[in-house]
C-alpha cells in the first residue's frame, strides 16, 4: 500500500509515531464499530485529505488478509459524508468530488446544516461514529480527545479524531511524503480553509516580488510557524462585536465615533510585588505603550503565584476586554504558574506542545532533565505561538490572552515591537485613532475647581478628565484625554 509504505521508508521519526498512532486510532474505532456504523467526515481541506489516506492505510492493515492478489482492496469502504455549501470555494468543491471520483469514495452530499444532516445521517443510516480531521489548536478541538461523545444538543454519535495531536508541520510532511494530491489553493498561500467570506491567503506567505502588481503567495507547506495557520480567517469575534471593517492597508480599524475603543487589561503575577519586595516596573511602561497606539487599558492589577489566583483574574478579564496581557510566572519553578492558570480559566488541559519544545531545546537543552520539557506544556487546543526572528523563543497567545515572558524593560521594548511587528504582518493590527491630550496647571484650591470641572464633565462627555498635584501646595494639574482633537485655547480659557 503506498501510503504505508511512503511513511515507513521516510527518515521523519516524528511523522512515523504520529502515523502509527492514527492508525492505531482509526483501528480501534474498527474494533469497536463495524465499517456500516461509521463516517467519513470530508470536506477537501487537508486535515480531511490526511485523515482520507489515513483511512485508505488504516482499513488496508485491517483487512489484510481479504486483499485481492494484487495487495489492493477494492474501494473504500466507509460512507463518505460532504456538507456543501454555496459559500465554499469552488476549487474545495471540485476537488473534493473529483478525489471521490478518483479514490471510488461513496459519497454523500448533504445540503443541509450540520446538526440537521447528521440527525438525518444517524437515525437513517445507523451510523454511530464519524471519523473527524480535527487537529489540536483549531477552535473546535477544545475539550477533545481522540473519541468524543458529539457535544450536548448535538445529535449522538462518537466523534473519532485521528489526528488531533498532528502539528501543521506533521499534516504537511505527510502530504509531502506520501505525494497525495491536496486542493490547489494550498499552493496560493491558503493555509486553513473556511469560507468564501471568512478566509484569505495567508499574509505570512506574501511573497517579497514587490515590483509586480499581482500579489504572489508560497505554498502553504512553506509556513514556518504552523500555530498561525488560522491568519488568513477573518476574525470573527473582532468584527462582529465592535463593528471593525478591513481597512484598504489591510488592518482593522475601530469606528471610534460609533462608541468602540479597543480595552486591554494588565494582570502582573508575583508574590514579591504584593509583598512589596520588588515594583511592577513593566505594568506601567506597558500601559504608556498600549496608551501611545490608541488602546485603552481598563485594569493593571497584580496577582498572587497560584494557579487559582492566575486563572479567577484571566477568567474575568478576558471577558471583559478585548486582549489581557500577562507578565511574570512563567517558567519551570514551582512558583511559575500562570500557563496552569490559563489553561484553568479556559476549562482545557496543559499538554505538550511540540513546537515549543523543539525551541526550548535549541535554547537550553543540554540543561533539560528528562524527556519531557515541563516548560514545553502549554494550554491546548487555545494556544498560538507568535514566532519572531528577533525572539529566541516564541510569545504565547491563549485566544485573547498574551503573554509576556519580559523580565525587564530591554526586554520589554524587544518583546512588544516584535509583537507589533508580527500582527501588522499578520494583518491583524487593530489600528484605532491614537488618543490626544493635553494638561493644564491651575491655582486653585479643590474646592474653587470642583465645580468647573464638573460642568466641563457634563458639557464634553467624551472628555477624560483626570486631576492630580504633585505636592499638596502646589499648583492642581488638570488633564484632558480624548480621541478626539479638541480646540485646547478655548478649554484654558473655559472658565479658570
Ligand atoms: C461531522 C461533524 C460533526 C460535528 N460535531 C460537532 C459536535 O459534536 N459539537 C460541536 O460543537 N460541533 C460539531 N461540529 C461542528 C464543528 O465543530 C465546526 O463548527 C464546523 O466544522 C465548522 O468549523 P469552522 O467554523 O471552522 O468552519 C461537527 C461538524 C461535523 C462536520
Ligand atoms: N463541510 C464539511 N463537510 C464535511 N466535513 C467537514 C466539513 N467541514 C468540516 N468538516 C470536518 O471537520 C474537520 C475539521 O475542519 P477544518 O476546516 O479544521 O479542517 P480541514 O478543512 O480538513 O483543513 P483546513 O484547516 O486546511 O481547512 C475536517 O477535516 C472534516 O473532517
Ligand atoms: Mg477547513
Amino acid at each position: 500500500m503506498e501510503i504505508d509504505k511512503a511513511v515507513r521508508e521516510c527518515d521523519d521519526r516524528r511523522l512515523k509515531t504520529k502515523y502509527a498512532n492514527a492508525i492505531y486510532v482509526i483501528q480501534r474505532a474498527l474494533a469497536l464499530y463495524s465499517v456500516e456504523e461509521v463516517a467519513f467526515s470530508f470536506n477537501g481541506g487537508k486535515d480531511s485529505t490526511v485523515l482520507l489516506h489515513l483511512l485508505r492505510a488504516g482499513h488496508y492493515l485491517s483487512e489484510a488478509n481479504q486483499r485481492s492478489p494484487n495487495g489492493n482492496l477494492k474501494g473504500f469502504p466507509f460512507r463518505t459524508i460532504y456538507f456543501e455549501s454555496s459559500s465554499a470555494f469552488s476549487e474545495i468543491n471540485s476537488f473534493t468530488h473529483g478525489i471521490a471520483t478518483t479514490y471510488a469514495l461513496e459519497m454523500e452530499v448533504i445540503h443541509t446544516d450540520f446538526k440537521s444532516g447528521l440527525e438525518d445521517l444517524i437515525k437513517s443510516k445507523s451510523i454511530r461514529a464519524i471519523f473527524l480531521g480535527v487537529r489540536i489548536g483549531d477552535p473546535t478541538a477544545v475539550g477533545q480527545e481522540q473519541f468524543s461523545p458529539s457535544s450536548p444538543g448535538w445529535p449522538p454519535f462518537m466523534r473519532v479524531n485521528p489526528i488531533l495531536d498532528w502539528s501543521y508541520r506533521d499534516v504537511w510532511a505527510f502530504l509531502l511524503i506520501s505525494k497525495v494530491p491536496y486542493c490547489c489553493l494550498y499552493d496560493q498561500g491558503y493555509t486553513s480553509i473556511g469560507s468564501i467570506h471568512d478566509t484569505v491567503p495567508n499574509a505570512l506567505l506574501r511573497s517579497g516580488d514587490s515590483a509586480s502588481s499581482e500579489e504572489k503567495f508560497r505554498p502553504a507547506y512553506m509556513l514556518s510557524d504552523g500555530r498561525l495557520e488560522r491568519a488568513g480567517r477573518v476574525k470573527k469575534h473582532l468584527s462582529s462585536a465592535h463593528g471593525v471593517s478591513p481597512s484598504s492597508d489591510g488592518m482593522y480599524k475601530l469606528d471610534f465615533n460609533n462608541g468602540s475603543v479597543l480595552t486591554t487589561s494588565i494582570i502582573a503575577v508575583g508574590d514579591e510585588i504584593l509583598s512589596g519586595i520588588v515594583e511592577d516596573h513593566l505594568g506601567p511602561i506597558l500601559c504608556r505603550k498600549l496608551h501611545s497606539i490608541g488602546w485603552l487599558v481598563s485594569k493593571s492589577v497584580a496577582v498572587r503565584n497560584n494557579v487559582d489566583s492566575v486563572a479567577e483574574e484571566v477568567e474575568r478579564m478576558k471577558s471583559a476586554n478585548d486582549i489581557v496581557f500577562i507578565c511574570g510566572g512563567v517558567g519551570p519553578l514551582h512558583s511559575d504558574v500562570t500557563l496552569a492558570g490559563i489553561a484553568k480559566s479556559f476549562g482545557v488541559r496543559l499538554a505538550p506542545d511540540e513546537e515549543f519544545e523543539e525551541y526550548l531545546w535549541q535554547l537550553i537543552g543540554n540543561q533539560s532533565k528528562g524527556d519531557r520539557n515541563e516548560m514545553a506544556l502549554l494550554p491546548e487546543g487555545i494556544t498560538e505561538l507568535l514566532h519572531h526572528d528577533k525572539l529566541p523563543v516564541p510569545l504565547i497567545k491563549c485566544q485573547n490572552v498574551i503573554i509576556l515572558t519580559a523580565t525587564n524593560v530591554t526586554e520589554l521594548d524587544q518583546e512588544w515591537d516584535c509583537l507589533i511587528d508580527l500582527m501588522r504582518s499578520a494583518g491583524q493590527l487593530v489600528v484605532v485613532d491614537p488618543f490626544v491630550s493635553k494638561r493644564l496647571t491651575a491655582n486653585l484650591s479643590d474646592v474653587e475647581a470642583a465645580a468647573p470641572l464638573s460642568k466641563l464633565c457634563l458639557e464634553f462627555p467624551d472628555l477624560c478628565i483626570g486631576c492630580y498635584r504633585e505636592s499638596r501646595h502646589g499648583p492642581l494639574i488638570i488633564s484632558f484625554e480624548s480621541k478626539v482633537q479638541m480646540a485646547s485655547g478655548y478649554l484654558a480659557n473655559y472658565c479658570f
